[in-house]
């Protein structure tokens, strides 16, 4: 494949080697200060940017006729623009807080988790997530998706970042050195704990799954998740 990157940071950066080693080519790294972008070279584009320009990045993709895959955080409150503009233009869209295998494990495994304590009443859950320094929202999106999980399984309303209450999930982040993401759900009672953990070694993870979605994008016309790619089950 052709690929077109919208940011060529960390993540942009692990992506190419990646892609690469599988065999693709890399034929834009587009930033901030592009002025001409080349969609016809393009036969899918995965976009790691910043909050601010995945939208636009993602919509004119779109408009380009370019299959678009992207992980950028931060911006899901446009998300209903940008799945419209995807049906208005017949395009292909897949967006995934996380791509790699086993956060999307540990999303199912959180659902379940939240299922089987529901509203015993006898525990409360907290979110704590912890990445580097560079990272520029909070809370992560892996811990907003995690939290929605939770919703979806009890009778917690929203979450609140770094604060709750009775009807809320809290979702603490933590700010340290490189860490490339940690995200712990932890159930507190008055005679024990129970919690679960996901800890990313490196990026290499997410940059594999965001390839692997791409390959998986190609030929498709819709707005996908990485529980499309994935197939692993769960309600
Ligand atoms: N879904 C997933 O699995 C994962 C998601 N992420 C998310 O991916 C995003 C990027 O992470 P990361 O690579 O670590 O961040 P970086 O800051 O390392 O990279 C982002 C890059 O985007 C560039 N950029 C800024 N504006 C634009 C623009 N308009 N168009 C294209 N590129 C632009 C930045 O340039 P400059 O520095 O000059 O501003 C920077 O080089 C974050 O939102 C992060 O949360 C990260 C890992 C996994
Ligand atoms: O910014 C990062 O690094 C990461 N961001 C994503 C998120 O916000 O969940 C995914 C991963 O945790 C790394």
């Amino acid at each position: 494949m052709k690929i077109g990157l919208f940011g060529y940071g960390k993540m942009g950066k692990m992506i190419e080697q990646i892609a690469q080693n599988r065999g693709h080519e890399i034929v834009a790294r587009i930033d901030e200060n592009s002025t001409e972008i080349p969609y016809g070279d393009m036969d899918v584009a995965i976009d790691f940017s910043v909050p601010e320009s995945a939208v636009s990045n993602i919509k004119g993709c779109l408009s380009g006729g370019v299959p678009v895959v992207s992980g950028t955080t931060g911006w899901l409150e446009k998300f209903g623009e940008v799945r419209d503009h995807c049906l208005k233009v017949q395009g292909a869209f897949l967006y995934a807080s996380n791509f790699s295998l086993g956060v999307n494990i540990f999303f199912e495994l959180n659902r379940m988790l939240a299922g089987m304590i529901q509203n015993s009443g006898e525990y409360k859950v907290r979110i704590d997530e912890t990445h580097h320094i560079h990272k520029l929202d909070a809370p992560s999106g892996t811990a907003i998706t995690l939290a929605e999980g939770i919703i979806s399984q009890t009778d917690y309303k929203q979450w609140e970042l770094n604060k709750g209450n009775v009807d809320t999930v809290p979702i603490h982040s933590h700010r340290e050195g490189e860490v490339p993401g940690t995200h712990v759900i932890t159930y507190s009672g008055s005679v024990d704990e129970i919690s679960i953990r996901h800890e990313a070694f490196s990026r290499e993870g997410f940059a594999l799954g965001a390839v692997v979605a791409a390959e998986w994008i190609l030929g498709k016309q819709g707005v996908f998740n990485m529980k499309d790619v994935l197939n692993l089950g769960g309600k």
